[in-house]
């Protein structure tokens, strides 16, 4: 990694996904930084109308609006002259590879933050990444393309951020293990039976972390633990049994290194993302923060207890598909989008998130050194099997049940 940022008085950022929580945070920290930073293109999918509240409040130079049709039918009378309209995919990558731009948050949730955060990457950019679905999908190429293009990938995820806060403070190559820490979800303590009946309402009431709902569901089934195990993988080149995860309730310690003298540095502050999301662009300086602070003085305790691999079977899929690479990681990640938005809807229960994963993992045609455009197809296959594989067993249970009246 790079370990300096640009001489310019104020930077210029790219937010792919200015309208999601990381990307909202990321407008307090440019905020509050007293134009150290600039918005310099914002960029948005459905939620076109705070698109462009965002757009007349920070007259970036670009706004991105990256579904084609749903920018074709707004309204955009409103836009400041100073701001142009981009659309579609091809909007993303204009912009994330700007010449004018200095930093590109990657906020986009799943694999749509792909093309954006690529196209950064191969422009040799800081990229502040918070969507690690692009190193689930393809860390083996993103990482490689850094180290050709020059680009830093920053983390910005709470547990990787801490891990690197932590490499700051000793060498990367006396590094025994990692310890990622978990919250354990929403149903922590649920057992299997509960599990079954849980509501999605239930799995987006997350206890310490204010996210979107995509992450948040994956917090509840454990699968954020499993995709943040293959993020750290890529991101601090360690072999998977150098990647430990315990659950930590109180979100307070974001992860732990242990060094090869039994050393642990672990890095604690509130969970607040403005933290993390600022140091990738401040990194290497510190400075003032809008992010809560904790304070030692009020009485609290941390806690540390082992997950549960039966309850959240979803942690399996981490080591495995980190160990197995190739692509592995794009069939998981498609399959997991579907299951959760299929558990949004209804459409099926809690624990056939996992079921869902599980079938595509095992089904999908394995190779272990693809390219980007085969990862993309295998995505687009995994989506359209999650989908069959989910109606064929809603039809079989329907029948079940009829056959049982
Ligand atoms: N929230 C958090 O605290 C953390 C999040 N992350 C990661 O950061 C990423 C973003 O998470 P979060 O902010 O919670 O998610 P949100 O759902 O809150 O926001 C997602 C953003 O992505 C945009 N988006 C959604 N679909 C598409 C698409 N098809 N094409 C282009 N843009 C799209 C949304 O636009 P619109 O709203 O206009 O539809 C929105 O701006 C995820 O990868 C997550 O894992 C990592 C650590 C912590
Ligand atoms: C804020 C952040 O980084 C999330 O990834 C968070 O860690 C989710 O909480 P869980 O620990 O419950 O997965
Ligand atoms: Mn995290």
């Amino acid at each position: 990694m790079r370990s300096s940022s640009s001489s310019k008085s104020s930077q210029n950022v790219v937010v792919l996904g200015a309208t999601g929580s990381i990307g909202c945070s990321t407008l307090d920290v440019i905020r509050a930084s007293k134009g150290a930073f600039t918005p310099f293109a914002l960029t948005a999918h459905g939620r076109l109308d705070d698109l462009l509240k965002a757009a007349i409040k920070y007259q970036p130079k670009y706004i991105v609006a990256s579904d084609d049709a749903a920018a074709q039918a707004f309204d955009w009378s409103q836009l400041p002259p100073e701001t142009t309209l981009l659309t579609g995919t091809a909007g993303l990558q204009e912009v994330a590879a700007h010449s004018e731009a200095d930093i590109i948050v990657s906020a986009i949730v799943g694999r749509a933050g792909l093309e954006g955060t690529f196209a950064a990457i191969a422009a040799g950019k800081r990229v502040a990444l918070a969507n690690k679905e692009t190193l689930v999908v393809a860390g083996h190429l993103a990482t490689k393309l850094a180290q050709e293009s020059g680009a830093e990938i920053l983390p910005v995820d709470s547990e990787h951020s801490a891990i690197f806060q932590a490499l700051m403070a000793g060498s990367e190559t006396d590094v025994r293990k990692v310890i990622l820490t978990a919250s354990g979800g929403p149903f922590r303590k649920f057992t299997q039976q509960q599990l079954l009946k849980v509501t999605a309402d239930e799995a987006l009431d997350h206890p310490t972390w204010k996210m979107g709902p995509k992450i948040t569901v994956d917090s509840a089934t454990m699968m954020n633990k499993a995709l943040e195990l293959i993020e750290a993988k890529w991101l601090f080149n360690l072999k998977v049994d150098q990647i430990d995860v315990v659950v930590h309730p109180q979100s307070i310690i974001h992860s732990i290194v242990e060094f090869v003298d039994g050393s642990m540095v672990a890095q604690m502050s509130p969970p607040d993302m403005r933290m993390p999301i600022q140091l990738a662009m401040t990194y290497p300086e510190r400075t003032e923060c809008p992010a809560r602070k904790l304070d030692l003085t009020t009485a609290f305790s941390l806690e540390f207890e082992p997950p549960d691999y039966e309850r959240f079977p979803a942690l399996k899929l981490g080591k495995e598909v980190a160990e197995r690479g190739g692509t592995c990681g794009a069939v998981l990640n498609a399959a997991n989008e579907v299951a959760v938005q299929q558990f949004l809807e209804g459409k099926i229960r809690f624990v056939d998130i996992y079921r869902v994963c599980r079938h595509l993992l095992d089904e999908h045609p394995f190779e272990s050194n693809p390219e980007l455009t085969r990862l993309l197809e295998l995505d687009a296959w995994a989506r359209e099997e999650s989908i069959k594989w989910i109606t064929c067993c809603l039809r079989q249970a329907k029948d079940q049940a009829c056959s049982n009246t």
